[in-house]
């Protein structure tokens, strides 16, 4: 699969969303963060912004719950018009019926790990998923440094895809821009959210181009992608 990148809203300017979303074309999804204020200490968005957010963009919406309960609100971003949704291992009481749900209701199905929370027993829960995210920052604010300490994780998720031949998304999230998505994608992720890296370019939409491109040619020299 080629490299995808999404720019996050997190990092734009909620008073234009709909500009915001349509200044990068191009782009494969839309991430869109939604915080609770409980789960992570900031307040972002909810349904009825993701609803109208869908009507305003082709882009598919990519949406990042960083709630309490996914359980019981996952379900309505789906109906909201999200085409893929991730719901947090720490905060889901019942991830593997959470993810059916999400898939019978017509949407991608994706779990995200904080950092200090381990792929490993998660591995027998990978079929049941279209996408995993490996956060590379504590979520909860755009524009914090990288954490290198996650590559390692980055490594032994892909070694469990393969190890299984699943067809999972890898997604990073946090600290990505051209000073990192290379370490990213040679590690093994495909899927690159980033926020300040695009939408604090001049222009989004070639920002969005260069990151693709630079995921693009260190998968291609990437220990885990030569062995597919
Ligand atoms: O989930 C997030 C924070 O919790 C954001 O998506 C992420 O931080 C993107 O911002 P940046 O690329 O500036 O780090």
């Amino acid at each position: 699969m080629a490299a995808q990148i999404n720019p996050s809203i997190l990092s734009a300017d909620f008073a234009r969303l709909a500009d915001e979303a349509r200044a990068v074309q191009g782009a494969d999804w839309l991430h869109v963060d939604v915080m609770d204020n409980h789960f992570v200490p900031n307040l972002t968005l909810g349904v009825p912004v993701v609803e109208s957010l869908a009507r305003a963009t082709d882009t598919p919406l990519d949406c990042h719950l960083m709630m309490e309960d996914p359980d019981r609100w996952a379900p309505q971003y789906v109906e909201a018009g999200a085409g893929s949704v991730t719901f947090h291992a720490e905060a889901a009481a019942a991830p593997v019926r959470l993810a059916r749900e999400i898939r019978a209701k017509g949407a991608r199905a994706s779990m995200a790990l904080k950092p200090a929370t381990p792929v490993e027993p998660y591995e027998d829960l990978l079929p049941e998923l279209d996408m995993i995210l490996i956060m590379t920052v504590e979520p909860g604010f755009g524009g914090q440094a990288f954490l290198d300490i996650m590559l390692p994780k980055i490594r032994r998720t892909r070694e469990l895809i393969s190890k299984h031949g699943l067809d999972l998304w890898l997604q990073v999230d946090g600290g990505v821009s051209a000073g990192t998505i290379e370490r990213c994608a040679e590690a093994g992720a495909d899927v690159f959210v980033a926020g300040s890296a695009v939408y604090g370019a001049d222009d989004p939409a070639e920002a969005v181009r260069a990151l693709r491109t630079q995921a693009e040619s260190a998968t291609a020299g990437a220990a885990w992608a030569c062995a597919h």
